[in-house]
This record gives C-alpha cells, sequence and structure tokens, in this order.
C-alpha cells in the first residue's frame, strides 16, 4: 500500500488527468479526495492498473463470447421451439410437470401453459374435477351442490414453468438446458410478448432431445384420449394469413345417436373406412388418380350435417378442421394457406359453401338481368357491389387444384344445394351426396329411443339413499378454505343431495320407451319438423318420456302457431322493405330529370351580351348546331 503524502501529490498528481479521469468515471474527483482525506491514498496511482484490468475485463468477455459461441456451434446441440408451433404447447406442457420446474425459484405461474396463438381457452376445465366430485357428493341440496360447484369454478389450477433464461436439468441421465428467451422484435402485434424455447444438450447427438420432444409431444395428446379435436380456420388480428387454431376436444358423438336413414349412414361410413384404409392410398397413387374424398351434406339447418361429420370424425379418430365460407376475415389467399397446412389424414368440415363468393356466377347472371331493367327504370343498384370472400374458381382450384392437398376428407355442407353450381358437385369434388330433411316417422321415434333409452353412465354408481346397504350417509364438510378461496359452504338443510338422486332417470325398461316412440312419432306430423326441433322440445322432458308424449299434440299446434307467426313476420317485414326500395326507386325518378336540367346549365354572356347556355347549344332557348353562332337577338 503506498503511503499517501498530500506534498507528493500535490507535484506529482496529474492534475491535467483529472478531468479526464472525471469523465470517464463520473464522480472520480470525489472518491479519490474522500481517499486521500480518510485513508491517505491516492487512486490515482492505481488507475493505469485498473485501467489494464478493465481492458482484461473486456476483452474476456468478448472472447469468452466468442469462445462460448464457438463451443455451443461445435459441441452443443440444440432444439428451438417458435411460440406460433404447436409444439411450443407441447414441450411448456411437459416440462411444467417435470420436477425441475417444481423446484425452481424463478418461473412463470399461469393458468394455462399453452401458446395463445396455438390455443384458447380451458377446455378441460370440467374434466380437471372430475377426481374431485366425490366433494360434491357430501353436499346437501340442490342449492348446496351449486354453490360448491361455483366456487370451486372460480379456482384456476395454476401451472408453474421455469422463467427467463437457462435452468438445467437431467434427463434419462443426461444434462440438459432448458433456455426461455423473449422474442426482441413482436411479430405478432395481438400478443402481449412471443417467445422462443431452446432444449440443449452436449454433443452433436440430438436424439435425446428428439425423445424428449416425442416424449412431450405424446403426453400432451394422451390428455386428449379418444377425444375428437377441432380446429378453426381464422384469421387473428395482426396475422396476414389464416391459420388452423385448435379450439376445443369433445368425447366422440356415437354414430348412434345421429338418427338418419339407415342405409345412407351405412353408406357414408363404408366409404370413408375405404378411403381410410391403409392399402387405398397406393391403390389412388398408382393409378394417378388423387387421394382425395369429398362430401356434400345438405339439407335444412338443424337436421344432423354437423353431427354426422361430428360422429364420423370421432369414430375414425379423426381431428375435425372447421371453415365457414361466410367468415368475413376469410380470403381466397387464406382459404388455401388453410389447406396447404392440413394434416395428412383429418376431416375438413367447409360449412356455408352456398356463400355469396360461391354461387356468385349464378346469381350473377339474374342479378345482371335485374340491374339492366333497374337502371333502365332510373334505379341505383346497377353499380355491382365488389364480390365478397371466396370465389367459386378460387375454391375449385383450393379443393381439387394440381396444389391442393391430399389424404383429406372433405365435407361440405349447405342449405341450399339449388344455389350451388355443377362444376363444385361433379365426381372427384363431391363424391357422395347425403341429402338431410325434416324428420320423418323413423326418425322421430329414433330421436325420442335417443333421448330416453338408459345409456351406461347415466346413472350414478355412488351410494344412493334408496340403497339399502346404505349406511348413514357421510356429513357435508367445509371446503378446504384455500380451496375454496374463503368461501364458506351455506348451512346443511335437510334436502336430499343433487346426486344422490338420479334427476334424468324414469325407471322405464327399454321396451316401453320402444312403445313410448311409436306412440310420440305418430303425434308429430311426417316431416314437417327438423330433428333438432323434435330434439329440442324431448330435452324439455329429459325425464318424463310420458308426459313428452301427452304433450306431444299441444306442441305441435304451439309450433305451427309460433311458425305462422314467424313467418308473417318475415312476410310484412319484407313488403315493407320492399315498398322502402320502390319509394327510393321513384325519389330517383323524379329527381333525375332534375338533375339533368340543371347539369352542366354553365352560361355565359357573349360578346354581344347574349347570354349563352353551353349545353346542347342552347342559346336563349334557340337550340343551334355545335359550334354555331346564335343570332343577335338585335
Ligand atoms: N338427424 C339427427 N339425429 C340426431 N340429432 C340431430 C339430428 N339432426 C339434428 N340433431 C340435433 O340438432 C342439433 C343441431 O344439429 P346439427 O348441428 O347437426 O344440424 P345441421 O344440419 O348441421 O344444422 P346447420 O345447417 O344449421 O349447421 C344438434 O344438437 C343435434 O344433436
Amino acid at each position: 500500500m503506498t503511503r499517501y503524502n498530500s506534498s507528493d501529490a500535490a507535484q506529482s498528481s496529474p492534475i491535467a488527468v483529472q478531468p479526464l479521469l472525471d469523465s470517464m468515471v463520473p464522480g472520480f474527483s470525489i472518491l479519490s479526495q474522500v481517499f486521500a482525506q480518510y485513508f491517505h491514498i491516492d487512486i490515482t496511482y492505481y488507475m493505469t492498473t485498473f485501467v489494464i484490468a478493465m481492458a482484461v475485463a473486456a476483452g474476456l468477455r468478448i472472447w469468452g463470447v466468442i469462445l462460448i459461441d464457438f463451443f455451443k456451434g461445435h459441441f452443443v446441440s440444440t432444439a428451438e421451439i417458435r411460440f406460433d408451433d404447436e409444439m411450443y404447447n407441447y414441450v411448456l406442457y411437459w416440462v411444467s410437470n417435470q420436477a425441475f420446474s417444481k423446484k425452481t425459484c424463478q418461473f412463470v405461474a399461469g393458468t394455462k401453459t399453452n401458446s395463445e396463438m396455438v390455443w384458447s381457452p380451458d377446455e378441460e376445465e370440467d374434466d380437471k374435477y372430475k377426481d374431485d366430485d366425490a366433494d360434491l357428493d357430501l353436499a346437501e341440496g340442490y342449492e348446496d351442490q351449486w354453490m360448491r360447484i361455483a366456487n370451486r369454478d372460480k379456482i384456476k389450477t395454476l401451472q408453474y414453468t421455469p422463467s427467463e433464461g437457462t435452468h438445467f436439468f437431467r434427463y434419462h441421465g443426461r444434462f440438459l438446458a432448458f433456455t426461455r428467451v423473449k422474442e426482441e422484435k413482436q411479430t405478432v402485434i395481438w400478443v402481449a410478448q412471443t417467445e422462443r424455447i431452446y432444449i440443449s444438450c452436449l454433443g452433436r447427438d440430438t436424439q435425446i432431445l428428439k425423445e424428449l420432444l416425442d416424449e412431450a409431444q405424446r403426453a400432451y395428446l394422451e390428455r386428449d384420449g379418444n377425444r375428437t379435436i377441432i380446429y378453426r380456420g381464422c384469421k387473428q388480428g395482426g396475422e396476414e394469413t389464416a391459420n388452423w387454431v385448435r379450439c376445443m376436444s369433445r368425447p366422440p358423438r356415437p354414430l348412434s345417436t345421429v338418427v338418419l336413414d339407415e342405409t345412407q349412414k351405412q353408406a357414408f361410413v363404408d366409404d370413408v373406412k375405404e378411403y381410410l384404409h391403409p392399402w387405398t392410398r397406393r391403390w389412388y397413387s398408382n393409378r394417378g388418380i388423387p387421394y382425395r374424398r369429398g362430401y356434400l351434406l345438405h339439407g335444412p339447418p338443424g337436421t344432423g350435417k354437423t353431427s354426422l361429420c361430428f360422429a364420423v370424425s370421432g369414430m375414425f379418430g379423426l381431428k375435425i378442421h372447421v371453415v365457414s365460407l361466410n367468415s368475413r376475415t376469410l380470403t381466397e389467399d387464406g382459404l388455401e394457406s388453410l389447406f396447404h397446412n392440413l394434416p395428412r389424414r383429418c376431416v375438413v368440415l367447409l360449412e356455408d359453401i352456398d356463400t355469396a363468393g360461391v354461387t356468385e356466377k349464378r346469381e350473377r347472371e339474374e342479378s345482371d338481368k335485374e340491374k339492366l331493367v333497374d337502371k333502365a327504370n332510373g334505379g341505383t343498384t346497377g353499380a355491382a357491389a365488389s364480390p365478397k370472400g371466396v370465389s367459386l374458381s378460387a375454391l375449385l382450384n383450393i379443393i381439387d387444384g394440381v396444389a391442393s392437398s391430399e389424404g383429406r376428407i372433405l365435407v361440405m355442407t349447405t342449405n341450399h344445394i339449388e344455389k350451388l353450381d355443377n362444376a363444385l358437385l361433379r365426381p372427384g369434388r363431391v363424391d357422395m351426396t347425403i341429402g338431410f330433411g325434416n324428420a320423418d316417422t323413423a326418425t322421430i321415434g329414433g330421436l325420442f329411443r335417443a333421448i330416453y333409452t338408459q345409456l351406461e353412465g347415466d346413472i350414478p354408481t355412488r351410494q344412493t339413499e334408496t340403497d339399502e346397504s346404505a349406511t348413514e350417509k357421510p356429513k357435508a364438510v367445509p371446503r378446504d378454505p384455500e380451496k375454496s378461496n374463503g368461501v364458506v359452504p351455506t348451512p346443511k338443510s335437510a334436502t336430499p343431495s343433487f346426486f344422490t338422486e338420479n334427476i334424468h332417470h324414469h325407471g322405464l325398461s327399454d321396451a316401453e320407451v320402444t312403445s313410448l316412440a311409436a306412440e310420440f312419432a305418430s303425434a308429430i306430423p311426417n316431416e314437417e319438423f327438423t330433428p333438432a326441433e323434435v330434439q329440442g322440445y324431448l330435452l324439455k322432458h329429459k325425464s318424463r318420456p310420458g308426459v313428452a308424449v301427452e304433450g306431444a299434440a299441444a306442441w305441435v299446434e304451439m309450433l305451427r302457431e309460433e311458425k305462422a307467426k314467424r313467418k308473417e313476420a318475415e312476410k310484412k317485414a319484407m313488403e315493407e322493405k320492399r315498398a322502402k326500395e320502390e319509394e327510393e326507386k321513384q325519389k330517383n325518378k323524379k329527381k333525375q330529370p332534375e338533375e339533368k336540367d340543371g347539369e352542366g346549365k354553365k352560361s355565359e354572356r357573349n360578346e354581344e351580351g347574349v347570354e349563352v347556355t353551353e349545353e346542347k347549344g342552347i342559346k336563349d332557348g334557340i337550340v343551334t348546331s355545335p359550334g354555331g353562332t346564335a343570332p343577335s337577338s338585335k
């Protein structure tokens, strides 16, 4: 240590250097004074050493980065996972279930692990609680029961994942690194923050990383079980192209619950089955035929088109990709990109293909005629509105063009088959057409049986009060305050538990249900109502098939009246609209001659002071030839 001598310092201190040091190290002069006064040390003597040390540190840092990059490039393997890919969800879900996620001190807590771009809401919320239903058994009375459900729904399960930065963990005996990096450039404006995930291991063998990613994918998909997964094609705010967004998964719908002519239903199922056979693809390719299959389901709303598509997808374990041509944001490019991004085997449900753009070709001829007539009558609708959405030619190209994807099953639905162009219906695009109509007697009976036949799982297997072997009913206990979010359950009442009585059980045998079904079917007129309407009525009497049969005739009358009223209202609205349009036309007609008179009446006086109306060479009411001179008024 150098002892400070103030006189020495006064002579030898590099005063000229002081301002320079001050500019480099703010507050240096104060610091040096403090050191000089209290410790008698002149720190300027150490500056050279300090500067050298800093330079070495900076150099090491740069070299460190270079060396680390070199090391990473040559001795580390890394898998990169992007936010806009479903893999992101798989990996984060897997990571959230790993021990290192639970132990780490720096973590992200959230109610979901999914990317905002490839996942949507808590679809599995109901399933999440299925093991917790025992708690509901302890409830007394419907109100207590419902309060418990409501309280439970308020609480979301929290998911923990390691936060930004690198976290090390062991996987199959190897050390791996999980790195989470926020993206500097925000590419998607509607997402708060996008990020990337990297999983790295030592060495150039990437097998361990692939194993991990595979396991993550399997773990994620296992949650789905045999559920039917539904993707919706849409364009989210800020995105340029449309994407498939997973929107929900549902338990498969049994095919038997879709009431339809058995031969038609079986033919559809057999056709799909044959198409999906592993050898069929080769058969198609050997013959140079594109491996695609298209179906058209048509009929009035609520007749079972979507239900059939859903049931068949569930039967074959296929994912459904739904896209509605009526969507306002759907463009031709968007639809094309959606079709490009389909998985190898799936069902594409193309809804509402009778939408404006697709039927435009046919409608245009008619509307052109109308417009001509309208224009002749002085109407203003002559200017054609620009066609919106997807045009017929684009749709044909997308579903059947050279570049269109293979392996998918295309199911198109429409309420107006008569509006469709023959080009769309030709074999290759539509290979099978299934018509749906109002419910006939057989369908009505089938719907009745589907609703009232007791199915496995309808009756809870838990103890009931009528169970003779039942001992004393367990007492309802207050829920864990932490779990119940501090909400205290209502006091117990003497009302029987919601779950101990089966509210949907009518106690009729299958034979009795069949007999009532026949009675019900005979009370409903053939092919007057849609299956959805019939189902809607039966759902009002879930546990009372007898009441449903008794009230059938009255319901028919009521529905007829309702429909008549609705029709009347629609007619009135239509007439009013027409009258308004007519009025508008008349107004325009009247306006036009006036406008024509006023239009271009640009008058000026000539040299002789005569007022000259330029248009049509009218000069003081005397028609002249163009360019002619009006005679002088003198
Ligand atoms: N044939 C049917 N068999 C069983 N249920 C049916 C049938 N038709 C309709 N339903 C019931 O009616 C409701 C509506 O059916 P669905 O959505 O399949 O009709 P849709 O023909 O696709 O209607 P839209 O043309 O409006 O899309 C569903 O709850 C479904 O269970």
